[in-house]
């Protein structure tokens, strides 16, 4: 006996393709006959029969009280899947095992236990999750699922190609391939790139593949930062998604010309998504107000519209500065300044997100191209986001020697003292000392000669046989009598007897004899062009 993984109902193994082709109707067993729930077939068995199974096993020995109502058979091709979560991304795990609040459990499991999960959920959520557009005629600022969108089109007709949506961080790409899902009834599952690695994938494509084959229900993977896959990852999606077997939605913000093969390119639709304008977002956040019943006279449009103004285009940031916001405006005596200010240290960066790493590259670049102005600039706004100064003094430490190094040997004792001196004095007084070590490496002369020729010596490290060449004889330590009796250092000449330190010796091992490491210059020979039109400019005829 098996459960069907469509109705829920049960049905005799041998029977169960029959009855799924017979839309549900046929084959089925009388409860009465059925001995148990246990004796469900596990591989049959949906994530509302995993639950259910569980709470009453659960309840039979006593260790858990069922609380979640029966819930009502799926029918195919009429079920519509209970409304996306707010809740977070699913993890692979979570879609193998269809128990995420994701969109992608959806349409196998019974509904009262999902509802149940959601709402708790949703209370946890953050606003921005609380507020995913749950219909596409909540989906602001994007013409594409407007209602005369192109891609609406397409959902609506249940014709929904492979595609690419790229666009810009919080402007909707999550949202929308999640009510892709839903409206299609789909089986959804949400991959990362950043967390899934191709045996995952693999994995999904053969549940896939098993799905279609047993139902006919087609599975969309949404596969998010599809930039951050390697090309070889990427092409493991071209055969599935050739054959049909799934439907790929993959979200990029960056252009996919560079960052998606050609090959998995040529076989999805690309969408680009619009930035979000100011207005959208005041009336993306003037629904969240709504919603959330927030009728504070500090968050009046004008706060909402600097909120937008600081959010850059993307709708996560702007309602996370409400959702801030929301819970300052309730302090006693509070004021509209007090907020701004308040907020103002999360508007300048993101200290855990990729702001943290794209600063601090700025700041050694900065630094690198001898630019005070910006290297300040970006000292301070690390600073003022209350970013770790140890973080920032470990960098100098780097930039003295990968970017200065020869040019100025001042500068690593300078940078390992700023860093000791971060240590001992903490913040604030250890930001002069920061800006004090940035200036100075910034008007420093430049030279990477040395962390270039280490970098020659790594590369001819990995010829044949290089690593292994033996070292000149007359080089070797001696401990031993037996060694010396060997020869070992026999020959060696010591500088400092010889005049001027000056002796004819090899160092390198026979086979590297006249090979150079260390180049003459401190720079490369690629011209600027753009420096070139800096300095020459245009002349008229
Ligand atoms: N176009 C939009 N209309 C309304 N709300 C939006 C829109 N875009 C984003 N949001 C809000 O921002 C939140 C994040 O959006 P979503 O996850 O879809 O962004 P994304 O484009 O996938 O971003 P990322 O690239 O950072 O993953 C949503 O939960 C929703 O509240």
């Amino acid at each position: 006996m098996v459960a069907c993984p469509l109705c829920n109902k049960q049905v005799k193994e041998s029977l169960i393709n029959e009855h799924i082709d017979e839309g549900c109707q046929t084959h089925l067993v009388e409860q009465n006959d059925t001995p148990s729930a246990q004796k469900t077939h596990s591989f049959f068995s949906t994530p509302g029969t995993r639950r259910t199974t569980t709470s009453s096993s659960n309840a039979r020995n006593g260790t858990q009280t069922p609380t979640a109502p029966a819930a009502p058979p799926a029918t195919p091709h009429v079920e519509r899947p209970v409304t996306p979560p707010a809740g977070t991304k699913r993890s692979l795990d979570e879609a193998d095992h269809g128990q995420a609040d994701g969109a992608g459990g959806q349409s196998r499991s019974p509904v009262a236990p999902k509802r149940t999960k959601l709402s708790v959920l949703q209370k946890v959520a953050p606003l921005a999750e609380r507020m995913r557009p749950t219909s596409l005629d909540h989906v602001c600022g994007q013409e594409l699922v407007g209602p005369n969108g192109l891609l609406r089109g397409m959902i609506e007709t249940n014709k929904i190609p492979s595609m690419v949506l790229w666009g810009g961080p919080g402007t909707g790409k999550t949202t929308i391939a999640r009510l892709i899902a839903n409206t299609s009834g789909a089986r959804f599952v949400e991959i990362n790139s950043t967390s899934s690695g191709v045996a995952d994938v693999k994995k999904i494509f053969a549940e896939a593949f098993k799905e279609l084959q047993l139902t006919g229900r087609r599975t969309i993977i949404f596969c998010d930062e599809i930039h951050r896959f390697s090309k070889s990852q990427q092409d493991i999606f071209l055969g599935p998604v050739e054959a049909g077997q799934v439907t790929l939605i993959a979200a990029t913000t960056e252009n996919p010309s560079f960052k998606v093969i050609n090959a998995l390119l040529s076989r999805c639709r690309t969408f680009t998504l619009a930035k979000l304008g100011d207005d959208d977002l005041v009336r993306i956040l003037e629904r969240a107000m709504a919603t959330e019943s927030c009728s504070s006279p500090l968050l009046d449009s004008d706060m909402l519209r600097y909120f937008a103004s600081f959010a850059n285009g993307d709708a996560r940031t702007a309602l996370n500065l409400l959702d801030l916001a929301m819970s300052l405006s309730t302090k006693p005596s509070i004021t509209a300044a007090d907020i701004k200010r308040e907020l103002t240290r999360t508007l300048v960066y993101d200290r855990n997100g990729d702001q943290h790493y794209d600063t601090i590259s700025a700041l050694h670049k900065s630094i690198r191209g001898s630019d005070p102005h910006a290297s300040l600039y970006y000292l301070g706004r690390m600073l003022q986001s209350g970013e770790d100064p140890l973080y920032i003094s470990r960098r100098l430490i780097v930039v003295a020697s990968e970017d200065v190094g020869l040019a100025d040997n001042t500068m690593l004792p300078l940078a390992t003292a700023t860093h000791a001196a971060c240590q001992q004095i903490g913040m604030p007084e250890c930001r002069i000392n920061l800006a004090h070590c940035v200036v100075a490496l910034c008007l420093a002369p430049k030279s990477t000669r040395s962390y270039r020729g280490l970098a020659n010596v790594m590369a001819a490290l990995d010829e044949p046989g290089v690593a292994g060449l033996p070292v000149p004889i007359h080089l070797r330590n001696a401990p031993t009598r037996l060694m010396k009796e060997m020869g070992y250092g026999a020959e060696y000449k010591y500088n400092p007897s010889y005049v001027d330190g000056r002796v004819s010796q090899d160092y390198l091992p026979e086979k590297l004899i006249g090979r150079q490491f260390l180049e003459d210059s401190d720079f490369g020979t690629k011209l600027d062009e753009d420096l070139e039109d800096e300095l020459l400019p245009e002349v008229e005829d």
